[in-house]
C-alpha cells in the first residue's frame, strides 16, 4: 500500500478504489493543495445504469465527500458511437431519440448519490453532445487529429480484440477515443477539470486526454482507474441475477435489488461494504473473517445500506 497525504487518496486507497494513476506524487499534492474537479463519462446505452456503474458513482460520491468537484458527464455525443474498449463486437447504433430519452432516465440516479448545486464542491452535469455535436469535421480532424497517430492508437490493449482477424474496427468507432479525449481537454478548459476517473478498461481514453491537455494546451491532467470488479466465485459485478442488477426503481424492484446485495458471496462482504457504502472503515475491518452469524449479520448490513444509499430510505411505518 502506497502512503498518501490528501484526504481523497487515503480514502480511495483505503476503500480499495484505486487501480491505475497516472503521477501519484502530484496528484496527491494538488489534491492537498486545492479543490480538484474530477469527472467520469457515462454513456446512454440503456435506460438505467448498473450495478457495474456503481464503482464509478461511489468514486464521484467519495471525491465530494473528501472536499473535491465531482462532474458527471452525459456522453449524448460519445453514445452515438459506442465506446469499442475491450469490446468483442461493436455496439448497435442508437437513434438520437432514444439517446437523449436514456440520458433522462439515467440522470436521476445521480441525484441519491451526490450533491449537485452552485458550491465549489458541489456536483455538476454536463452532458458531451453540446460540445462535441457541433464540431466541425475539418476542424477535428485539423486540430485534434494532428495530435494521434495511427500508431500509438492501434497500440492500446484495449482496441487489440478487434484487430485480429475475426473481428474489426470500424472507422467510426476508432475515433471513439479521439472524442473522449477531446472532452477531457474540453472540460479543462470549461471547468477547469484537472482529473478523470473511470473503469480499468478506460486507461487508454483517459491517457489520449491527459496527452491532448499536454500537447494542445501544455496542462497537466491526471488519471485514475478502479480495479474491475469480480465477485468471489469470478463473474462480472452485477450479472448474477441472469439480467443486468438495474440502479433505477422502474426497472428493477426495491426488493430484488435488496437481495442481489443481501446474497454476495461470504468472501466479498468487507470489499463490498468498503466499495458500496458509507459504513466506518473501523466498523468494516471489524468484520474481517466474520462467519456464521456475523457474516449474516455484515450481509444484511450491506444490502441494507447500498439499498438506502441508491432507492433512498423507507418510510416510517
Ligand atoms: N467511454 C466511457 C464513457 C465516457 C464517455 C465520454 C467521456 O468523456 C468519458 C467517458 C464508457 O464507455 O464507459
Amino acid at each position: 500500500m502506497t502512503s498518501y497525504s490528501s484526504s481523497l487518496l487515503k480514502l480511495l486507497d483505503e476503500r480499495g478504489y484505486i487501480h491505475q494513476l497516472t503521477d501519484a506524487a502530484s496528484l496527491d499534492a494538488l489534491a492537498q493543495r486545492e479543490i480538484v474537479p474530477g469527472y467520469i463519462g457515462f454513456d446512454p446505452t440503456a435506460s438505467s445504469l448498473h450495478v457495474g456503474h456503481l464503482v464509478s458513482i461511489m468514486l464521484l460520491r467519495r471525491m465530494q465527500e473528501a472536499g473535491h468537484k465531482p462532474v458527471v458527464l452525459m456522453g449524448g455525443g460519445t453514445g452515438k458511437i459506442g465506446d469499442p474498449s475491450f469490446k468483442d463486437e461493436a455496439r448497435k447504433l442508437l437513434d438520437d431519440e432514444t439517446i437523449a430519452s436514456n440520458v433522462a432516465s439515467i440522470k436521476r440516479v445521480f441525484e441519491r448519490f451526490l450533491k449537485f448545486g452552485d458550491g465549489p464542491t458541489d456536483a455538476v452535469m454536463v452532458n458531451n453532445a453540446d460540445w462535441l455535436d457541433r464540431l466541425q469535421y475539418m476542424e477535428l480532424l485539423h486540430d485534434i487529429g494532428e495530435h494521434f497517430t495511427i500508431n500509438r492508437m492501434m497500440a492500446f490493449d484495449s482496441v487489440k480484440l478487434r484487430l485480429g482477424r475475426e473481428q474489426s474496427l470500424t472507422f467510426l468507432e476508432f475515433n471513439y477515443m479521439i472524442l473522449q479525449a477531446y472532452d477531457f481537454a474540453e472540460l479543462n478548459r470549461r471547468l477547469g477539470c484537472k482529473l478523470q476517473l473511470g473503469g480499468s478498461d478506460q486507461w487508454g481514453n483517459i491517457v489520449n486526454g491527459i496527452e491532448l491537455g499536454r500537447r494542445r494546451d501544455g496542462v497537466e491532467l491526471f488519471g485514475l482507474t478502479t480495479p474491475l470488479l469480480t465477485t468471489a466465485d469470478g463473474q462480472k459485478m452485477g450479472k448474477s441475477l441472469g439480467g443486468a442488477v438495474w440502479l433505477n426503481e422502474d426497472m428493477l424492484p426495491r426488493q430484488q435489488y435488496y437481495d442481489f446485495w443481501r446474497n454476495s458471496h461470504n468472501d466479498d462482504v468487507t470489499r463490498f461494504l468498503r466499495l458500496f457504502t458509507d459504513i466506518p472503515m473501523a466498523e468494516i475491518d471489524g468484520l474481517e473473517g466474520a462467519q456464521g452469524e456475523e457474516l449474516e449479520e455484515g450481509k444484511q448490513l450491506l444490502a441494507e445500506a447500498a439499498t438506502t444509499l441508491c432507492r433512498g430510505a423507507l418510510p416510517l411505518q
